[in-house]
Formats: structure tokens, C-alpha cells, sequence
């Protein structure tokens, strides 16, 4: 199989991409391949050590069947959880595409068959005052994977996000509709409304609390399609 790499956004912060990165990169390693995960920057840690980890990171860190350092998977953390040019701010710092870019590259030397970047909230966060990190994944320029935290008002965010992506000139390697349908209202017309209206192909729809089995076999189905 020929290497992987995608850049994991989602409709907005807690949409569910950091369990999109560990699933898929678990089931990657199941098949036997050099997984890797990357969060280039993070808002919201915890010292541990005397050194700030944040949880995505430690759990993409985790999941990925190569061994790296967590500098490697996590080059820039933040403290308080809040939009991460806010948390730079606050301590006299800036954050440039640039530098993210070149740890991102950095860490994709690493020998690997499968790997993901995870954004942080949705697709137009700010970095600093004048850069986006939608323009770290224009300069990555690896096909995107959307997930859709699937809850009124999902609609509306599944579509600006694609079509803000397109507009950025990057693929759109599918998406993903996360949760929503044990709560949600009218869940099947929904995915079935995305399904219908959104040109990107759907990968899958996950569950919400699977046991672990479930969810192995749900994440082995979205690799599968993803490399269909
Ligand atoms: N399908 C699911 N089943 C069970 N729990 C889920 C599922 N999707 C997300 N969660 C949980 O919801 C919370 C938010 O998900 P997650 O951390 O993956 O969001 P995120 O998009 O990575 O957010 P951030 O912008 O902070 O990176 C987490 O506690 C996660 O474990
Ligand atoms: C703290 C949170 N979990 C994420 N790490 C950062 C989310 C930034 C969202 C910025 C915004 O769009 O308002
Ligand atoms: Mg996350």
C-alpha cells in the first residue's frame, strides 16, 4: 500500500478528532502498519514532570504503532484550553505556519505508512493575527479528512467547513459522521441530507460509547474505505 497521510479536521472543537486519529491509527497498526500521529499544536495541558502534556497528544502518541517522542508528535502546547493564538499571547509568544510546517516535516521523515496531522477546533482557527491553521495544511498539502459531530446545527457547519476546504484548493478524502444516533433527532434524514448534498465520499458513521469491540471493527471499515 502506498503511504498515507491526512490532515483530520472537524466542525468544531470536540467534534471528535482526536478519537478519529486513535481508532484509525489503532486499526493501521492492526494491519501491520507504521502508524503515526501528529497534534503540531495544542491548547489545554497539564504538567506532568515539570513538562506541559496535553491529552490528544499523549493519546495519539499512544495509538500510533511508531515510537516517538512526544516533542515529535506535539511541538507546541499551551496551557489554559482557549483558541491557541489567545494562549500564545498570553505568554508573549507567536505562533507561525512556518515553524509548525517545518515540525510537521520534521516528524514525517520518520519511515511510516500511515499518518495523520490533527487539527485543533475546526478549519479556521487562527494562528497568529494574520495566519490560519488551514494555511498549515495548504502548505502540508495532504488530502483532509473531515469528522462531523453529528448534532443540530451539523449541517450547516459540514458544509461551510468543505466548502472553505475546497476553496483552499485541498482534496477532500471523505468525511466522517461522529455520534448523534441515539440523540439525535431525525439522525438518518440528516446523514442521509450530507450524504446527498456533500460530493465528498462519507467513510463511515461512528458510533457513540462502543464497547471496544464495536469500535475496532467500526475503525477497521473507515481504513478500509479510506484506502478503497
Ligand atoms: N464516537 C465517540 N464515542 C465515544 N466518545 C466520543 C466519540 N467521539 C468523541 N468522543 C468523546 O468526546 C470528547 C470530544 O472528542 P475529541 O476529544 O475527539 O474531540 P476533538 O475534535 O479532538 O476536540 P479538540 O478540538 O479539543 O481537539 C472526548 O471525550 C471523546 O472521547
Ligand atoms: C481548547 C480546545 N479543546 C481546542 N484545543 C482549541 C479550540 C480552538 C477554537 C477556536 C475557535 O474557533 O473559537
Ligand atoms: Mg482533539
Amino acid at each position: 500500500m502506498a503511504k498515507q497521510q491526512y490532515f483530520i479536521t472537524g466542525t468544531d472543537t470536540d467534534a471528535g478528532k482526536t478519537h478519529v486519529c486513535v481508532g484509525l491509527l489503532k486499526a493501521a497498526a492492526r494491519r501491520q502498519l507504521r502508524s503515526m500521529g501528529i497534534k503540531p499544536i495544542a491548547a489545554g495541558a497539564e504538567k506532568i514532570d515539570g513538562k506541559l502534556r496535553n491529552d490528544d497528544a499523549l493519546q495519539i502518541q499512544a495509538a500510533g504503532s511508531i515510537s516517538l517522542r512526544y516533542e515529535q508528535v506535539n511541538p507546541v502546547v499551551f496551557e489554559p484550553p482557549i483558541a491557541p493564538h489567545i494562549a500564545a499571547a498570553k505568554e508573549n509568544k507567536i505562533v507561525t505556519v512556518s515553524r509548525l510546517e517545518g515540525f510537521v516535516r520534521g516528524t514525517l521523515l520518520t519511515p511510516h505508512d500511515f499518518a495523520l496531522v490533527e487539527g485543533a477546533g475546526g478549519w479556521r482557527v487562527p494562528l497568529n493575527d494574520r495566519e490560519l491553521l488551514s494555511d498549515l495544511a495548504k502548505r502540508l498539502a495532504i488530502p483532509v479528512i473531515v469528522v462531523v459531530d453529528m448534532r443540530l446545527g451539523c449541517l450547516n457547519h459540514a458544509f461551510l467547513t468543505m466548502e472553505a476546504i475546497r476553496r483552499d484548493g485541498l482534496p477532500i478524502a471523505g468525511w466522517i459522521a461522529n455520534g448523534g444516533q441515539n440523540e439525535m433527532n431525525c439522525y438518518e434524514e440528516n446523514l442521509a441530507t450530507l450524504n446527498n448534498m456533500v460530493s465528498a465520499p462519507l467513510l463511515g458513521s461512528l458510533s457513540w460509547q462502543q464497547d471496544s469491540q464495536t469500535a475496532e471493527e467500526e475503525f477497521d471499515q473507515l481504513l478500509q474505505n479510506l484506502s478503497s
